[in-house]
């Protein structure tokens, strides 16, 4: 008979307690890492999702680094904590352990065995622990949010993996997309991760910074012409850049109608916005940019927002302060037009 598998999720937040809770109907063995009060409370209570008003319930082990070897490790960080996680759960990572990061923004996997990509892995953390046969690409279409310790979503929770290196269809990826499915996870392994990686990344480039500096819900950019020609101002340098790489991305009527689609959500970097926590900005913007920019595409409207985010401490912006930051970046795509 196989042996259980041991999954480990490093991080409890969002997307880390969703995963842990739905996990723990998988038949996986599963062990959570979380700091503080987290910790506490998951030792405590177990960990809970409320997917659309049925609860997902566990009880994993919860330590603060993991201490055993795993069969897959998911960690569910912002992009910019990705690589002291790694380093602090490294007892965790054997050379078959599968090592799923599920995070947002452009991967330090992205051109495994080519280009750097900028700001990601500024002390080659994850360059010197991780095997790029070793890495998982994820794709987690799920939008979720913390209430008093519990997880809550209102989609059906869709994960697309693939390796950043190696063939796509090896046995100890297909065991644990199986796991995941028992989980309720709809996953599928795909050979195009990378594809995918950039159509969520045009979905969170142009959304993420701009709803942290002016507060908007996703379904509120879609409906405004404005902040809608914004975030476009913002796709189509990205989108030119991945096209140059082979890459071609949904058009702009799609981008805005996956915003109204999205609904009434405030994305993850306004929650951290709000929770005065630190951006995920070097993953999800700066670094696209940069290359995009070597590469010939500039990206002036992001620049600006980027700019804006920067002189600002307190946000998101409010009042009148939102109403004149909205007026400067509009002047900045219309002065680009000219
Ligand atoms: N929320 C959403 O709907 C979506 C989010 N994403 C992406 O998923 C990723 C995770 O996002 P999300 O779950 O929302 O983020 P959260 O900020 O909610 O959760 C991250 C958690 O990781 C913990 N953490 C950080 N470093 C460590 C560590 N070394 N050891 C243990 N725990 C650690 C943090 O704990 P502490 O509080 O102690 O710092 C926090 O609880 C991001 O890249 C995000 O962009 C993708 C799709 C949708
Ligand atoms: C839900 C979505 C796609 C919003 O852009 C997201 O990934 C986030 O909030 O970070």
């Amino acid at each position: 008979m196989e042996s259980r598998m041991k999954i480990a999720v490093i991080g409890a937040g969002n997307i880390g307690t969703a995963m842990a809770a739905l996990l723990g109907g998988s038949g996986a063995e599963v062990t959570v890492t979380a700091r503080g009060l987290r910790l506490e409370q998951i030792r405590a209570q177990g960990v809970a999702l409320c997917d659309r008003g049925t609860w997902h319930r566990a009880r994993p082990q919860a330590k603060q680094a993991l201490e055993q070897v795993q069969d897959a490790v998911f960690f569910c960080v912002k992009a910019q904590a990705l690589p002291q996680a790694v380093a602090e759960n490294i007892a965790g990572i054997g050379p078959d352990t599968l090592v799923i990061p599920m995070v947002n923004g452009l991967p330090f996997w992205f051109f495994a065995g080519g280009a750097e990509v900028p700001f990601v892995d500024p002390e080659a953390i994850l360059a010197r622990h991780l095997d790029p046969q070793q890495v998982l690409g994820a794709v987690l279409l799920m939008t979720v949010r913390m209430e008093a310790g519990e997880a809550l979503s209102s989609n059906t929770p869709t994960l697309s993996l693939g390796p950043a290196m190696g063939a796509h269809d090896r046995p100890a990826i297909a065991r644990l997309a199986r796991v995941l499915e028992a989980g309720g996870i709809l996953t599928d392994v795909t050979p195009t991760i990378r594809q995918k990686v950039l159509v969520k990344l045009l979905a969170n480039i142009t959304t993420n910074p701009l709803s942290a500096l002016l507060g908007d819900h996703l379904s509120t950019i879609g409906n405004s012409p404005e902040l809608a020609a914004l975030a476009c101002a913002v796709a189509d340098p990205f989108r030119a850049w991945a096209g140059d790489l082979g890459y071609a991305l949904p058009d702009n009527r799609w981008l805005t109608d996956l915003y109204i689609d999205a609904g009434d959500f405030p994305t993850s970097m306004l929650q951290d916005a709000r929770a005065g926590r630190a951006l995920e900005l070097d993953a999800i913007a700066r670094a696209p940019m940069a290359m995009a920019e070597a590469a010939g595409h500039p990206n002036p409207a992001l620049a600006a927002i980027l700019a804006a985010l920067d002189t600002h401490c307190t946000l998101p912006l409010s009042g009148s302060e939102a109403q004149i930051a909205r007026h400067s970046l509009m002047n900045t795509i219309s002065l680009e037009r000219i």
